[in-house]
């Protein structure tokens, strides 16, 4: 997941934010943060604030030319994959972050800027004197801004609107996303809506881009001082490490939640938001709010096959699933059928729809013969009607799919996840199957953004329930090993079979692999 870093080399975050002497807020926060989340922080302070937890004395702003001659002797050795952004203590500040930005962004194009408009401290007082105004000549080179619903108002000067509206009105002023905190609206739960205006190809996105939200439940404390300088610094942390934007908020979410849950209970103090690293535990992770599940009932029917604890895993007692060829053609299933394999996946694109249909029909016929699992890819009508064992699904492919029809028809349901956002919402259908990939480069099919790794993938597994998790793509003989041994139930290959020169040594080696 890592951007382009040299072996043994941090992601490098930029904070252009003020230091709090009260040491819970700003700079502080976001070097805590950083070194937690494993990135090298570079501090590049805009001001030298006087406060505690009842008052902001004084701000003291720093002069814009020790800020430039930060940026120039940075660059030389540590230039920024993420630049983070917090309190702008005057215009003189915001006019050169503007045009430093621009050139910033023209000569490191991966070069991503996350602004958290912080204006209030937490205790009260005013931080900042800008207006909105003056900030929004910043919002075009912003690319996720994290206001609160409060801040977000007044960015807006909208009020009595939800927060997709508030986003959507965010996004119009230039920032590319948006992530609207809930953290301060009153209420037993945390709320918060992040709109990325980039997207708007999937055919889950609308005309304005693609929204996502997390809810969690509230933690009752007031030991969280800096905990939005927290949000936007462990959201630049994720994203430095290569994380796409719904992946880092939700990593996010997990750690503020772990962050908070460790103070639980603390409401005589005010103090600084607990750093605990990298989150840790399922129980921190927020639940995703997904709508394509309306109408579903239960869960699709398991494998009929017993996922074996996790730390069971590792044995081979509990049986998994194995090898798991996905292939175009009847001649390969013909091939494969007589070796006895537990599951197999017929994957079949741009074929006439006749061909196909009889294809998918001889297919089911063939495998219920040899009583191995048939999944058809994509064409869950097809599916449906001559009763294959099941269907795989991808996230397009959910959003056009009637999954209650599948379920009604007695099928079950495989479904690929691309990182612990989709992951966390895939679960929520509680399908037979959840696949991650790509785990390394394929040539099959075009992953790029969706590389997840060995670690990720041992981080995925950490959120699984008794839904057995299939790892795909790039998944060769040398690399099996690795994979199988993160716990996955099963691996799924495509040119590792069909680019074999001898099938049938290749699926004994697959098969010595998964049970040694
Ligand atoms: C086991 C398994 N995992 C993932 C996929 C990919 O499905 P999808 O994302 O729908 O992409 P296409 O295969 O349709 O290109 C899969 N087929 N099988
Ligand atoms: C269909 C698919 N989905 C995610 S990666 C992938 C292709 C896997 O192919 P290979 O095993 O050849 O890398
Ligand atoms: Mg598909």
């Amino acid at each position: 997941m890592a951007l382009a870093n040299k072996p043994g080399q941090k992601p490098v975050v930029w904070s252009i934010s003020g230091s709090d002497c009260s040491g819970g807020a700003g700079i502080a926060a976001d070097i805590k943060t950083g070194h937690g989340l494993g990135v090298e922080v570079c501090c590049l302070i805009t001001a030298n604030t006087v406060q505690n937890s009842q008052q902001v004395l004084n701000i003291n702003p720093v002069n814009i030319d020790i800020l430039q001659q930060q940026v120039d002797i940075l660059l030389e050795d540590k230039p920024p994959g993420v630049i983070k952004i917090g309190l702008v203590a005057n215009s003189y500040q915001l006019n050169w972050l503007a045009l430093t930005l621009g050139k910033l962004k023209q000569q490191l194009p991966g070069l991503k800027v996350i602004y958290d408009p912080v204006g209030q401290a937490s205790a009260g007082g005013v931080l900042s004197s800008l207006t909105s105004r003056d900030i929004s000549a910043l919002l075009p080179l912003v690319d996720v801004l994290t206001p609160n619903l409060q801040e977000a108002q007044t960015l807006t000067g909208l009020n009595q609107i939800s927060a997709a509206e508030l986003a959507q009105a965010v996004t119009r002023l230039g920032a590319k996303a948006c992530i609207i905190k809930g953290g301060h609206k009153p209420g037993n739960s945390c709320d918060d809506y992040c709109l990325d205006s980039g997207v708007n190809y999937a055919p889950q996105a609308g005309e304005n881009g693609i929204s996502y939200r997390l809810t969690s439940p509230r933690y009752d404390t007031s030991y969280s001082h800096g905990g939005g300088c927290s949000f936007a610094s462990a959201l630049s942390a994720f994203i430095a490490h290569g994380y796409l934007l719904r992946d880092a908020l939700t990593l996010t979410k997990a750690f503020i939640n772990q962050g908070l849950s460790a103070c639980q209970g603390i409401n005589d103090y005010y103090g600084a938001f607990e750093q605990l690293g990298w989150p840790a535990g399922p129980e921190y992770f927020p639940k995703v709010m997904f709508d394509n599940g309306a109408g579903l009932n239960g869960a699709f029917a398991p494998l009929g096959i017993r996922r074996p604890a996790p730390r069971e895993a590792l044995k081979p007692g509990g049986k998994r699933l194995g090898l798991y060829p996905v292939i175009d053609s009847l001649a390969w299933l013909e091939r494969l059928l007589p070796l006895g394999l537990e599951i197999i996946q017929l994957r079949i694109k741009n074929t006439e729809p006749d061909q196909l249909e009889q294809m998918v029909a001889d297919a089911v016929k063939m495998a219920r013969a040899h009583n191995t699992r048939l999944f058809i890819n994509d064409h869950w009508q097809l599916a449906i009607k001559y009763q294959a064992y099941g269907v795989h699904l991808g996230q397009e492919d959910l959003h056009e799919a009637d999954l209650a029809q599948i379920q009604a028809a007695g099928l079950r349901l495989g479904i690929s996840t691309h990182g612990c956002y989709e992951f966390l919402l895939a679960q929520q259908l509680k399908p037979s199957y959840l696949a991650i990939g790509a785990i390394y480069d394929t040539q099959t099919k075009d992953m790029t953004g969706q590389i997840q790794g060995l670690e990720n993938l041992s981080q995925l597994l950490t959120l699984a329930t008794d839904i057995p998790v299939v790892a795909i793509g790039g998944i060769n003989l040398e690399r099996a090993a690795d994979v199988w041994q993160t716990g996955v139930d099963s691996l799924a290959v495509v040119t590792a079979i069909t680019r074999t020169a001898d099938l049938e040594q290749a699926v004994r080696h697959f098969r010595h692999i998964m049970t040694g």
